[in-house]
């Protein structure tokens, strides 16, 4: 069963996306630089094999390319092999919480804020953190370039967009969490660690950049979480219950030491910037709707509407809980072969 990241599905409910295509912010070149391996990473995967006590991959390894930490293949791949298993027991669910802090936020605040508060915990915890190896590779404050973290003259840039509203409405979402979370622990005088708004705000987005939705509900899989987005790999995260474990298969071959990506989902540029910080050059899925008035007096009017609804096209399936307006339209902005395609496909 394919997996899909977590924010998405709230972030839709909050408008339309449009396309942030008069913002590209790909601060990085899409070529690959030396591999090496990664800060504290060495023991990562040693460690999360003993823990998982099987193995996770034999074909990837840890190092880095303009996007930050990548993973590689460290033999030939062949299309079709399964690259990476990452059993359900060494993902981080919100089950790992201590029953005790589960029960007292059970009913006040989402999966996204209950994993951030465990990242939270876990890292307080340090060496002591049964998870450290993985949490103290997790990117750094400073380190992400989500939207939320924009100051008020950046996000002024992107004020056409729908983006602009949806990062405040994400940043609202996450104070009303972090005083809903604040509040629990106060009254019942708990003092479960003690964390400050820029740090909760940090676990949110390292959460929603880098947990799968799945069986076993929003999900942390170390390892496979290391992997970076290509919107035209076929490969997905997958879970397979029956052998309890998340799973990749490789769309392509590939030649040892080339980065192996795989595909986030079918999102756009604007959801790419909004959730994970960044954008692609040429992304398949970047769509303006466009809303069409035709008027009643128009001579022209019925065959205008008869080619409208010919050619409507349905939201794309992230975007199901939307009504979209039927005078309304999708234009892809990047086609394979360089042109525009009015009726979006
Ligand atoms: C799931 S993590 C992937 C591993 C990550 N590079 C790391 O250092 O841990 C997702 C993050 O990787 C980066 N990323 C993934 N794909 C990318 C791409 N195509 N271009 C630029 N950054 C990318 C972004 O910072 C994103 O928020």
């Amino acid at each position: 069963m394919p997996m899909s990241m977590p924010l998405r599905a709230r972030a839709a409910t909050a408008g339309l996306l449009w396309s942030l295509h008069t913002v590209h912010l790909n601060f990085h070149s899409p070529s690959l630089s030396k591999t090496q391996f990664s800060r504290n990473c060495d023991h990562f995967l040693p460690w999360l094999e003993r823990k998982a006590t099987s193995r996770i991959s034999s074909s990837l390894f840890i190092g880095e390319s303009s996007f930050g930490r990548s993973l590689f293949a460290s033999k030939i791949i062949r299309s079709g092999e399964c690259i990476l298993q990452v059993p359900y027991r060494v993902q981080i669910t919100a089950d790992n919480l201590l029953p005790e802090i589960r029960y007292l936020i059970a009913e006040q605040v989402g999966n996204i804020a209950k994993l951030a508060l465990l990242i939270l915990i876990e890292k307080k915890l340090g060496q002591g953190s049964e998870w450290y190896p993985y949490i103290s590779c997790l990117p750094q404050q400073g380190g992400l370039h989500n939207t939320v973290f924009w100051n008020e003259s950046e996000l002024e840039m992107i004020h056409p967009s729908s983006v602009y509203q949806e990062t405040i409405d994400q940043k609202s979402h996450i104070e009303k969490d972090f005083l809903a979370i604040k509040s629990v622990f106060e009254s019942s005088h708990q003092c479960v660690v003690d964390f400050t708004y820029k740090d909760f705000v940090h676990a949110c987005t390292l959460v929603g950049s880098r947990a799968w939705g799945g069986t076993k509900g929003l999900a942390l899989i170390p390892f496979a979480d290391f992997l970076n987005h290509d919107g035209v790999s076929e490969a997905i995260v997958m879970s397979d219950d029956d052998k309890q474990c998340s799973e990749i298969i490789a769309d392509r071959d590939y030649a040892p030491g080339e980065q192996v990506l795989i595909r986030y989902g079918k999102f756009s540029n604007a959801t790419l910037m909004l959730d994970f910080g960044f954008t692609i050059p040429y992304n398949i899925y970047d769509q303006v709707r466009i809303q069409f008035h035709i008027p009643k007096h128009d001579p022209l009017h019925d065959m205008k509407s008869e080619i409208m609804h010919r050619y409507f096209v349905p939201p794309p399936e992230d975007m199901k809980s939307l009504t979209y307006p039927l005078n309304s339209f999708s234009i892809n902005i990047w086609l394979s072969d360089g042109g525009c395609d009015p009726i979006g496909r």
